[in-house]
């Protein structure tokens, strides 16, 4: 049997000015009051009201209810005395608009932890009392005012608290719908709840047993017109105060994401365009590094050089080209091998009436062509391999001698040896100055000037150079292979590594900068989300919801939009992944260890991006909120 018990109790709003709003309000109701509050305008009594509902804390005086200073209650203990005690009926109805009104009726029992059939059915029951109970499924929002109102009665009904507080509940509502309101309000104090009543209107006020006149924060009357009318015991609620099963909470928050689709969809497309970025930049990375390197090891990885200054060989060994080539051609793994030497340059002269160019030699000796990955333009019926006195040019150099057409086998004077050019060097992309110079047979290159600089030009299999660079310099020369200089590709596997090592970086800047675009992105939206429940938050403290359930009622819904975020950014991300190594003719590499990762980043993209938003709405006051 709760009593209310205001002793000397004050309030002043501090702000730029404060304004003392209450001073010295003594007043006790008894269970089963029905008490109207009255008064002009700005008297104080949504004050008053909002502090009898706990809603609001006096500056001064004492509030007890049984004799319990709620001033001295932690804010949990007055949530818990919130949700044990009271039910609000306001002016601006406070509903769950845009879900059905079921779910408005039901909120107080949510959090009082009561399973869901047994929460329905009390609501249905409640909606019945009032008759509306053919509107259980309807939008609240699409309600007319009166029932809107009745929507609110059945909510304190179903609540089953001691006390019910209704501030102006028939101030939006025309004469008629009002009197159905107080004719439902009766019913609930003729079932033995209190009723605390503000209300301008001097016909509501008449149905109340006690009229309290309030005026410049006095009270002015306290006049009792009749006996109290309940003949019942004070109801007492079921289920416990403050509570939310965790099956509840996601319910809840699944329903308030589908409520607010045209949101929720901008929230969820802030993380899938995350997630799916994210996605797309992992697979499109890895399948072009798989690409990368598998190009390189058909590719590149097949040059070997081991090269040394003339005369370096050792002197005891047989040291001809033909015994050093046909030891390469022995070696498992190589495709082709050739010797190429640089030698002084000589003079070479198109025609004795053409001018004399000074080019540079080459003596070349085994499959110079294949070795060096040269293209060579033959001349036409050319057996492709060079005799004495032939020689090949490169392509530069033939232009800048405006050398005829090959078809007419031209000779020219190299160091005064008459010489058949027998083609052209177009690309020679390992001996680069190749363009520039003449590959005369190895023999014909010794016999015209000082040979130099000599190397092995060594073609191997696919994946076989590192064994061919080991045993190449060995087979050149047995007694002192460290002296030669090789020079193979890097090991496939490290370079292959260090191409991972950087897509890797790569994709974690990416992912990075996608994911903080996302949260950023989240968090603004939700915010602004938040800014616009304020009421329903404010609602929710009101029927006993603590702090910490609206915190993780945002964030539930935040990671949820997060979740599905990650699912729409997920088949996104593989879809481009797709489409873009399709495009390219490169084989697509999924890795489905990216199918778990999506779907956690997309819960946490939520919840991190919901975090702000989740402190905001724990910070709303109820009070401030519920204002009409
Ligand atoms: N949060 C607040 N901060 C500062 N002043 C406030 C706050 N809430 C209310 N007031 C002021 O306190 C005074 C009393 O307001 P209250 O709403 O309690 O009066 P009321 O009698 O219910 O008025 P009405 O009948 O017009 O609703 C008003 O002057 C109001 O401007």
């Amino acid at each position: 049997m709760p009593a209310l018990r205001l002793e000397h109790l004050g309030k002043i709003y501090s702000g730029a000015s404060a304004t003392t709003v209450l001073t010295g309000i003594e007043l006790e109701i008894a269970q089963g009051d029905f008490v109207a509050i009255e008064g002009p305008s700005g008297g104080g009594k949504s004050t008053l009201l909002n502090i009898i509902g706990l809603l609001d804390e006096p500056t001064s005086g004492s509030y007890r209810i049984d004799d319990v200073d709620t001033g001295r209650s932690t804010s949990r203990r007055l949530a818990e005395a919130r949700s044990d005690t009271f039910a609000f009926i306001f002016q601006a109805f406070h509903l769950l608009d845009r879900r059905p009104v079921v779910d408005s009726v039901e909120l107080a029992l949510l959090y009082r932890g009561l399973r869901p059939a047994d929460r329905r059915r009390r609501a249905l029951e409640a909606l019945q009392t009032v008759n509306i109970a053919h509107l259980a499924r309807q939008k609240a929002g699409t309600l007319s005012g009166g029932e809107r109102q009745r929507v609110a009665i059945a909510r304190a009904l179903a609540a089953e608290t001691p006390v019910v507080v209704a501030d102006e509940p028939t101030g939006n509502l025309d004469s008629q719908n009002g009197k159905a309101v107080t004719d439902a309000l009766s019913v609930v104090n003729a079932r033995g709840s209190t009723v605390v009543l503000v209300t301008h209107s001097p016909e509501t006020a008449e149905i109340a047993s006690r009229r309290v006149r309030l005026r410049d924060g006095r009270v002015l009357s306290d006049i009792r017109a009749r006996p109290s009318s309940s003949e019942h015991a004070a109801p007492a609620p079921p289920g416990k105060p403050s509570r939310l099963r965790a099956r509840d909470l996601a319910f809840d928050a699944l329903a308030s994401i589908r409520s607010r689709a045209g949101r929720s969809l901008g929230l969820i497309a802030a993380v899938a365009l995350g997630v799916g970025l994210a996605v797309s930049t992992a697979g499109i990375t890895s399948s072009a590094g798989a690409q990368v390197a598998g190009t390189f090891n058909a590719h590149t990885n097949r040059d070997v050089t081991v090269a040394w200054e003339a005369g370096a060989l050792t002197a005891s060994r047989d040291t001809t080209d033909a015994a050093i080539l046909a030891g390469l051609r022995a070696v498992a793994g190589v495709r082709a091998a050739s010797l190429l030497r640089a030698h002084d340059s000589a003079e070479l002269q198109v025609n004795p009436n053409r001018a004399k160019y000074s080019v540079t030699v080459y003596g070349a000796s085994g499959d110079y062509e294949s070795a060096s990955r040269s293209t060579v333009q033959w001349a036409p019926g050319h057996a492709h391999r060079l005799h004495p006195h032939e020689a090949l040019i490169g392509a530069t150099l033939a232009q800048q001698i405006k050398l005829g057409p090959l078809v007419g086998s031209p000779l020219v004077s190299l160091g005064g040896i008459p010489t058949t050019i027998a083609g052209v060097i177009t690309a020679t992309p390992r001996v680069a100055d190749a363009l520039g110079a003449v590959v005369l047979p190895q023999d014909d290159a010794t016999k015209l000037a000082a040979a130099g600089h000599a190397r092995a030009l060594v073609l191997t299999e696919s994946g076989a150079a590192q064994q061919v660079a080991r045993q190449a310099p060995v087979v050149i020369d047995p007694f002192a292979p460290e002296a030669l200089d090789v020079s193979a590709p890097r090991d496939p596997t490290s370079l292959r590594a260090e191409i991972q090592r950087e897509v890797r970086l790569t994709l974690i800047v990416f992912t990075t900068v996608a994911m903080l675009a996302s949260i950023v992105g989240l968090a603004n939206t939700s915010i602004l989300a938040v800014l616009e429940r304020r009421q329903e938050f404010g609602l929710r403290r009101a029927v006993g919801a603590l702090g910490r359930h609206i915190f993780t009622l945002v964030l539930t819904e935040t990671a949820m939009l997060g979740l599905i975020g990650g699912c729409g950014g997920l088949v996104a991300g593989l879809g481009s992944v797709l489409g873009v190594t399709m495009l390219n003719h490169w084989a697509p590499v999924f890795d489905l260890r990216v199918v778990p990762v999506a779907l956690a980043g997309g819960i946490v993209v939520g919840a991190i991006g919901g975090l702000a938003a989740s402190i905001r709405a724990t910070r709303i006051r109820p009070s401030d909120a519920l204002r009409a």
